[in-house]
């Protein structure tokens, strides 16, 4: 799965990931209506909302950025609408032509990973019939529990070509705390040693551009941890949050790409999905025209990593 984004970050040219991460407050009254009138102000009502949002939003970028990354936590809130429109909105930014990163950032003992490993990038079977309920082309995975809480995902990349994205050094302020530790020999922070592991773990499924199928979570907040984690793990390919909304700037997280511009993709939720609600989106476009906004603030981040990059 990893040739096939990076066939798509070089088509568009563009390594940018959109984050799917609704929230009523960032939906235009316009669409909140349409939803609460058929469904009320119930968990369906938002879920729904969510749904018209993020449709739209799809079909405004889906020519411009190689993936999508919904962030299951917005849709759970709201409960099994919720998780319905989590689906609903991974199908149809495939149907659009894009992968899509599932931020679930699952983490646990290895039978109960077999069974996130089948539901999200696997499948199931009933009777006689298999299912895929997710469909998720990666998903983001929390490494605490050890290998054996990975292992059970990597038969999936082969069988099913899909993609993992494991947490090593996360966007938030507080991310030093565990994952600076020293850790390994001299003294080695923690994120080191959980990339050293990612690096190893990703060694059998490597793919035409050098990178693995197993990538890592590397912050754009965290400038000088980007650029080492990038010298030391050369065929781990990065999921970079934290530009935009929480502060990191291009400049930021250009070290977390390799001398050829590849080995990273970047993403931006609320800076892309609440676009239309910054002043300087808002004098060009009218709440209906949100998904233009978003649209506009894709092709600005495009040209903000490129600027950086050069
Ligand atoms: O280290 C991490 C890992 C994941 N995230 C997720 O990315 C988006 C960021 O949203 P913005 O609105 O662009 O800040 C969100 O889904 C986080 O859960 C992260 O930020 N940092």
């Amino acid at each position: 799965m990893i040739d096939l984004l990076v066939d798509k970050i070089q088509a568009l040219q563009n390594p940018t990931v959109v984050g799917l991460d609704p929230r009523l407050s960032m939906i235009p009254e316009h669409i909140r209506q349409q939803a609460f009138e058929t469904y009320g102000q119930t968990l369906k009502g938002a879920s729904e909302a969510f749904w018209l949002f993020n449709k739209e939003i799809i079909d405004a970028v889906y020519d411009l950025v190689p993936a999508v990354k919904p962030q299951v936590a917005m849709y759970e809130m709201y409960g099994a609408d919720g998780v319905d429109v989590f689906i609903r909105t991974i199908q149809y930014a495939k149907e659009k032509g894009l992968v899509v990163i599932g931020d679930i950032k699952r983490s646990d003992i290895a039978s109960t990973a077999q069974a996130y490993a089948d539901g999200h990038i696997g499948e199931v079977t009933v009777g006689e019939t298999a299912y895929a309920p997710y469909q998720e082309d990666f998903i983001t995975l929390n490494p605490y529990l050890g290998v054996e809480s990975i292992e059970p995902y990597f038969p999936h990349l082969t069988k099913y070509d899909k993609g993992l994205f494991i947490l090593v050094k996360t966007s938030n302020p507080g991310s030093g705390e565990i994952q600076d530790l020293p850790a390994g020999e001299a003294g080695k922070p923690l994120y080191e040693v959980v990339g050293g592991l990612v690096e190893k773990w990703g060694e059998p499924f490597r793919g035409r551009y050098g990178y693995s199928d197993i990538g890592a979570v590397v912050g754009a907040t965290h400038p000088e941890q980007g650029s080492r984690l990038r010298e030391i793990l050369p065929h781990t390919f990065f999921l970079v949050p934290g530009y935009g909304a929480q502060g990191a700037t291009a400049q930021d997280l250009a070290g977390c790409f390799d001398q050829n511009g590849l080995g990273a993709i970047v993403n931006s939720s609320r800076g892309i999905m609440a676009a239309w609600q910054k002043d300087s989106y808002a004098k060009m476009f009218t709440p209906e025209e949100f998904a233009q906004a978003s649209r506009a603030a894709v092709l600005d981040m495009k040209e903000d990593l490129h600027k950086a990059m050069e």
